[in-house]
């Protein structure tokens, strides 16, 4: 039996079976090998020339947001609209077939925008160049969503779990389980707070499903079973997700304004130029970038450079963006800003900078 069919008699079973207390633990284990199998189709089948050409496209700015969204949702005219690339766009499905880049500058900082094919249900299955476009959206600091206003409700839904299919997890965070494979020792599993997902039992069964016989288990929150997959396979990435609804020129303002209010939601017109603007502040939002400016002694920031950095990003990165020796000879730092406790503070290489932060940077004599 092919994996696909694998796949497709699991989720039948799944199906099947009424959800409540006595199948909560069966259901567990056929989630389990469900996201075992959904791992495999991953992987490449061993033909290098399987990964596509045209969607490898270089890194480039200071963060990266992937375009995913059905057919004629308007990708490529959101593209040309908020970047200076040119992607076709028309009304027919399928129009964009590879990834293409585009840059938005944004006060200084640089987001790079990737257009890409439609993708379709079952996309993660390999249908279509899903494949291809949702390994693109794997690299992704933000996924950007494009849905089409007039369209079926599900969208999200469908997409989301194209996307899950491929080990994303969008506007979610880690779950907060410490888990460690080891040598020797058998199982350790603990909890600090009480479980109602999930049971020792549980984790016990799933760890052997994984062929996983010597672990330490350290759960720190009430999870499911499916979060408990995700720690043990690890290889899940959790990215940030924003969704925008284009095409409101063509719907009624009572249906604009249902859309409008679902969260980590931006309603746009390409066609008509409307809310485009704060679409990309949204963008930037989301991406929870740190702009950080630096100054020199005696002399007063540069406010139009300033260093994009990570959130939690602390002055060690800054040294790093500044220049690649800055941390062997440093000293100590002066911070300035709302991460100071007052200004300006001294600080260390550990300590973590906020937005708008300015820094200056004391070297050894
Ligand atoms: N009414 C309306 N139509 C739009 C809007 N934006 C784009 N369109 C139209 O939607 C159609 C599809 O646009 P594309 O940009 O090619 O869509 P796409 O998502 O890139 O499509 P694929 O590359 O085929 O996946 C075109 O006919 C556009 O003119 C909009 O804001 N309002
Ligand atoms: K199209
Ligand atoms: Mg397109």
């Amino acid at each position: 039996m092919g994996i696909l069919e694998k796949i497709a008699e699991i989720e039948r079973e799944i199906g099947r079976t009424q959800k409540n207390k006595a199948t909560e633990y069966h259901l567990g284990l056929l989630k389990a090998k469900l996201a075992k199998y959904r791992l495999q189709l991953l992987e490449p089948s061993g033909k290098s020339g399987q990964k596509g050409e045209g969607f490898d496209v270089m890194r480039s700015g200071d963060a990266r947001v992937a375009m995913i969204g059905f057919p004629s949702v308007g990708k490529s005219t959101l593209l040309n609209k908020l970047t200076k690339t040119h992607s076709v766009a028309s009304a027919y499905e399928f129009t964009t077939l590879t990834c293409i880049p585009g840059k938005i500058d944004y006060h200084g900082a640089q987001i790079q925008l990737l257009d890409l094919p439609g993708i379709i249900e079952g996309a993660s299955q390999g249908k279509g160049r899903g494949r291809q476009v949702v390994a693109v959206a794997r690299t992704a600091d933000l996924v950007l969503m494009v849905l089409d206003a007039t369209k079926a409700k599900n969208q999200r839904e469908l997409l989301e779990r194209e996307l899950e299919a491929v080990g994303i997890r969008v506007n979610k965070r880690r779950p907060n389980v410490y888990f460690k494979v080891k040598t020797g020792g058998g199982l350790s599993i603990n909890a600090t707070c009480k479980l109602t997902k999930i049971n020792e039992k549980m984790v016990y069964h799933i760890l052997h499903d994984y062929r996983i016989f010597n672990a330490e288990v350290l759960i720190r929150e009430d999870i499911t079973v499916d979060e408990f997959i995700d720690v043990v396979l690890g290889n899940r990435k959790y990215i940030n997700c924003l969704y925008c609804y284009n095409k409101i020129d063509s719907i009624s303002m009572e249906e604009l304004d249902a859309i409008a209010r679902e969260p980590n939601t931006v309603v746009v017109s390409c066609e008509m130029d409307l809310n485009l603007e704060y679409l990309v502040d949204k963008m930037w939002e989301h991406l929870n970038l740190t702009r950080v400016y630096t100054k020199k002694r005696g002399e007063y920031p540069d406010f139009d450079g300033g260093l994009i950095m990570r959130a939690g990003a602390t002055i060690e990165h800054v040294c790093h963006a500044v220049h690649r020796t800055l941390r062997d000879n440093f000293r100590y730092a002066l911070v300035w800003g709302t991460s100071a406790k007052h200004n300006p503070q001294r600080v260390g290489l550990a300590h973590v900078v906020q937005n708008e932060d300015v820094v200056q940077i004391v070297k050894k004599k």
